[in-house]
């Protein structure tokens, strides 16, 4: 029978942490959310977001565009905010509408002010261990390695799934914490073999419950980062709780796991670059 990793336990502390903080700053930090369209999963995230901003102090505001905007009116806007000295951090909502090139929009971004740490510039620094800004989710889960101790040294990791926001620079924390990383993906032969093998079992594919007891060392620690709805419209993970937690050491729920770690990492990065 597993620990259960409460990432929404480990966010309060933090953010009440950084309330704190943000009180004794005479010019508050400030976010800035660009939203484009109405994809109901973005949804939630931005509420959060607000929600989590507002408790901690920070000024955050919401921008919300048709899904007709052009990608050029998107770049002024966010050249707009490059400028503007009461935000210290830009995030754009993604995904963007397939008439907009995400990798335009991502380099339009003031680098000084990527909190998501997607930025060319920053990807690069992080990869080269200059990091500066690191990508949210990745950065939430090395947290919680730190609040449970969990030591990767000498540990056989293995991502699941290799998107540039989680699993690649997941990866990359993983092995600057000396783990031996592996990385899986859609492609890879015989998923369970490889995850089986796992100290460490991080899992980002977008597929809910993918992950059975038959993938999991007894042992583990399981990390699951996926959002799924479910056909009967619930929140699930990739992986599959109810029969993980009985064979992992610790495992992470969802809700209540990654997500609210990575919005707290966010407001993190957002008040350390207004401190700058
Ligand atoms: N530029 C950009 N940066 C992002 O960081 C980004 C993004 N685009 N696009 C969408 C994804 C998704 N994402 C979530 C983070 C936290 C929760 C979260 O707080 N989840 C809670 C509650 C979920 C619920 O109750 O529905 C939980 O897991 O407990 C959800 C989703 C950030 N994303
Ligand atoms: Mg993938």
């Amino acid at each position: 029978m597993g620990e259960i990793i409460d990432g929404r336990k480990l966010a309060d502390e933090m953010q009440a942490n950084m309330a704190e903080t943000v009180a004794s700053m005479v010019k508050k930090p400030g976010l800035v959310v660009i939203i484009v369209g109405e994809n109901p999963a973005s949804q939630t995230y931005v509420r959060n977001k607000e929600k989590t901003a507002v408790k901690i102090g920070i000024h955050s505001k919401i921008d919300r565009l048709p899904e007709t905007v052009s990608e050029d009116e998107l770049v002024s806007l966010i050249e707009t905010y490059n400028q503007d000295d009461n935000f210290h951090g830009i995030l754009v909502q993604l995904p963007l509408p397939k008439h907009i090139d995400e990798d335009r929009i991502l380099l339009a971004i003031d680098p000084r002010k990527d909190v998501d740490g997607f930025h060319p510039f920053n990807v690069g620094k992080m990869m080269t261990g200059q990091a500066e800004m690191i990508p949210c989710t990745p950065y939430g889960i090395m947290k919680m390695f730190e609040a449970y101790n969990v030591d990767l040294n000498g540990k056989h990791a293995v991502m699941v799934g290799r998107s540039n926001i989680v699993g690649k620079p997941m990866m990359h924390l993983m092995l600057d914490a000396n783990a031996t990383v592996t990385v899986a993906h859609s492609r890879t032969v015989d998923l369970a073999a490889v995850t089986k093998e796992a100290d460490i079992l991080v899992v980002a594919v977008g597929q809910g419950h993918l992950i059975d007891k038959s993938y999991v060392k007894p042992g583990a620690v399981v990390i699951d980062v996926g959002m799924n709805r479910s056909p009967e419209g619930k929140l699930i993970g990739d992986v599959n709780f109810e029969e993980v937690k009985d064979v992992a050491s610790l495992i992470t729920p969802v809700p209540g796991g990654v997500g609210p770690m990575t919005i707290t990492m966010l407001m993190d990065q957002t008040i350390r670059n207004a401190q700058k």
